[in-house]
């Protein structure tokens, strides 16, 4: 049987990552590619020679021509510009939602039953442009945002709990911004809420908030630090997980940018809220119930994104 094919659109600090990923992981063969000449075929070759040492028989290719990812099996979309320190991440949408035009069509035209994972920022309306600009069904088509940001919201608890962070859940929901909702109640060590383990004495409400409010400014701690472009290593992992759940039909509940058709309130627009991925792509979004605080903050989250959406429109009337 073929391997599968994966196809990196962006071959940037993240589209490294994930081939590099991909490859060690025997996904499948990747290809990258990039408008930046010699970029996406300097990073195949290399990882290509990682081959031998890591023992892995993925074939890499690196590329400018949208032909090469026919009949992709997933499409990881990472192309555009990333944030540096003072900018916000919705400084981004002019320059990235003309990107977007332009990878939808490639990724219509060339693999259009591919399973679409978006990273490129600002997350939640990018991916909803892609989706338009592909018209690939909205099922196969989700952002990367959930994922990354439980996971930030994990190691944080780990670290105060002082306990595996195996063993810690998260749940991340909403916008992929300043606005986003790190959900307490949803969250657990061993499967303990958040709040029976302050309750219990464990924590305080006061360390929560912290790390609630770290979680939020997670992204632009990383941006402080680096100070040239964003994380990379945590968001290519995020993004790995997610396609590893679609290749392998792995039906993992993981929190994603998802189209939303009347879920957790939301209409025709993409928002972080838990779903099922597997073989058919975001198979399910899972309906959880928020309480009115929880609501309120998820509302204005959407609302946020909703802002966005309109910015979009308002650059590009195809979209309108
Ligand atoms: N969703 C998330 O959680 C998350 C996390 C981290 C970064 N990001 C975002 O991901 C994006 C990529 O980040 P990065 O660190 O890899 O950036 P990067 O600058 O290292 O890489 C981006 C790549 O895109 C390429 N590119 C630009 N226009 C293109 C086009 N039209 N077609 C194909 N390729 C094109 C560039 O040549 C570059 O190699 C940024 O927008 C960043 O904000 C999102
Ligand atoms: O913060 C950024 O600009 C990149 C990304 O969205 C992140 O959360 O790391």
């Amino acid at each position: 049987m073929a391997r599968p094919k994966i196809a990196l659109i962006g071959a940037g600090q993240i589209g490294g990552t994930l081939a590099h990923l991909a490859a060690m992981k025997e996904l499948g063969d990747v290809v990258l590619f990039d408008i930046a000449e010699g970029v996406p075929e300097g990073k195949s070759l290399d990882i290509a020679e990682s081959g031998p040492s890591e023992g892995f028989d993925a074939k890499l290719k690196g590329t400018q021509d949208y032909a090469d990812i026919a009949g992709a099996d997933v499409c990881i979309v990472t192309a555009g510009v990333a944030r540096k320190p003072g900018m916000s991440r919705d400084d981004l949408l002019g320059i990235n939602l003309k990107v977007m035009k332009s990878v939808g069509e490639g990724i219509r035209d060339n693999a259009p039953d591919a399973f679409v994972i978006c990273i490129t920022n600002p997350l939640d309306a990018m991916v909803w442009a892609l989706q338009k600009f592909s018209g690939l069904p909205t099922e196969k088509v989700c952002g990367m945002a959930g994922v990354l940001d439980s996971a930030r919201f994990r190691h944080f608890l780990a670290e105060e709990f002082n306990v595996s962070m195996k063993d810690v859940t998260a749940f991340v929901l909403g916008g992929h911004g300043d606005t986003m909702v790190p959900s307490l109640r949803y969250s657990t060590v061993a499967g303990i809420p958040l709040p029976d383990l302050i309750s219990m004495g464990w924590t305080t409400k006061e360390k929560m908030d912290a790390i609630v409010q770290r979680t939020r400014d997670g992204g632009a701690e990383i941006v402080g630090l680096l100070k040239t472009g964003s994380a990379f290593y945590a968001p290519a992992t995020s993004a790995i997980e997610m396609a590893e759940a679609y290749l392998k039909d792995q039906k993992r509940v993981l929190p994603c940018a998802a189209h939303c058709d009347g879920d957790l309130g939301v209409k025709d627009m993409y928002v972080g809220v838990p779903t099922v991925i597997g073989a058919g792509g975001i198979e399910r979004v899972v309906n959880i119930k928020l309480t009115k605080e929880e609501q309120e903050m998820f509302d204005a989250s959407v609302t946020a994104v909703k802002g966005l959406v309109e910015a979009c429109k308002a650059i590009d009337s195809s979209l309108a």
